[in-house]
């Protein structure tokens, strides 16, 4: 018999509310702004990524425990170990708190600009985004999006002790694609959204006028993936451009057609997506 309360079974339900679905992404754009940076410093590079994976971890697991009652009525969310009852709100938000400090003062071991990032990152997502805009407000995605854009902020100021103009683009970029990202999921679950209460822009919309929304996020973004080829090089603007090139497509697709299975593409697409643009600024940077 597997007992709920075991070390083991508690760890793993532990894993499975930070979201590593998502984490791998941000340390990826941790990544991305350290190899920006031009520079290389090896424990300062250790100290962000372990800092912002246990943060981040941090911050989904509060962000799950502040959530269980929305969770719960919501299909994609309901088998959640919160939902299901094997950790309380009151853990997952101290064992969640614990986490945030923990990596915020990993972070210091780079620098306190770099720890500063680390915990702006986590009080946007838990505070502003997951207890203020969320349930309140269509933008709440659009302004929680600079969660992300910290990650990309602290992997440059771990490696520079500032933050620069090229820094600040790169995380505008993480900023402009969230919209994208996350109304395609919203659009391929919005009865979940509807049932909870959660007002995301495809509940409040026709199919149609969310499909239209989100070309036009991704067009916006576009300028943003493009510009930092100024920093990168004639190979990332290649790259570059016949990504955007494909999402936008992507995007048309969607607005003519704007059904759960095309939003379900679009969203499954916009990960890689971003991936594959952070990825050719690690490798061009390093060689
Ligand atoms: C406030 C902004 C954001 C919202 C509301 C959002 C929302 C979501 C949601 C609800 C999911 C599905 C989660 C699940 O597995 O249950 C998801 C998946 C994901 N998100 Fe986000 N996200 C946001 C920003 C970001 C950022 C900034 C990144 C990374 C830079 C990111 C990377 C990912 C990845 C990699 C996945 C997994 C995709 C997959 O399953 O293939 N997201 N996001
Ligand atoms: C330290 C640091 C850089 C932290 C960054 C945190 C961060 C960028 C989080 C990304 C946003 C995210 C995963 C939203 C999930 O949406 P949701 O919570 O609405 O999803 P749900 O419906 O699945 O719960």
């Amino acid at each position: 018999m597997i007992m709920a309360t075991s070390p083991t079974v508690k760890l793993i339900y532990y894993a499975k509310l930070s979201k590593p679905r998502i984490i791998w992404l941000l340390d990826l754009a941790a990544l991305a702004g350290a190899a920006l940076s031009s520079k290389f410093l090896l424990i300062p590079l250790i100290s962000v990524l372990a800092g912002g994976t246990l943060a981040s971890g941090g911050a989904m697991i509060i962000n799950e425990g502040i959530e269980i009652d929305k969770d719960k009525v919501m299909k994609r969310t309901s088998k959640r170990p919160t939902v299901m009852g094997y950790v309380s709100k009151k853990e997952a938000i101290l064992v969640g708190s614990v986490m945030l400090v923990l990596g915020t003062a990993i972070g210091l071991i780079a620098n306190p600009l770099t720890s500063f990032f680390i915990l702006l990152g986590g009080l946007i997502y838990i505070l502003v985004y997951t207890i203020w805009l969320k349930p309140r407000t269509p933008l709440n995605i659009v302004i929680g999006g600079f969660a992300g854009s910290a990650a990309a902020w602290a992997g440059y100021a771990a490696m520079t002790d500032t933050f620069t103009i090229s820094s600040l683009l790169l995380g505008l970029l993480i900023f402009m694609w969230t919209p994208g990202h996350f109304w395609s999921l919203a659009l391929k679950y919005k009865e979940d959204y509807s049932k909870a209460g959660i007002p995301m822009l495809p509940v409040l919309l026709p199919e149609k006028d969310s499909a239209k929304y989100i070309a036009i996020s991704n067009a916006l973004m576009a300028p943003f993936a493009l510009i930092l080829y100024l920093y990168v090089g004639l190979p990332y603007l290649i790259v570059t451009s016949i990504m955007t090139a494909l999402l936008l497509y992507n995007s048309m697709v969607l607005f003519r057609n704007p059904t759960a299975e095309e939003a379900w593409k679009s969203f499954k697409i916009s990960a890689p997506y971003l991936a594959v643009i952070l990825l050719t600024i690690i490798i061009l940077k390093i060689i």
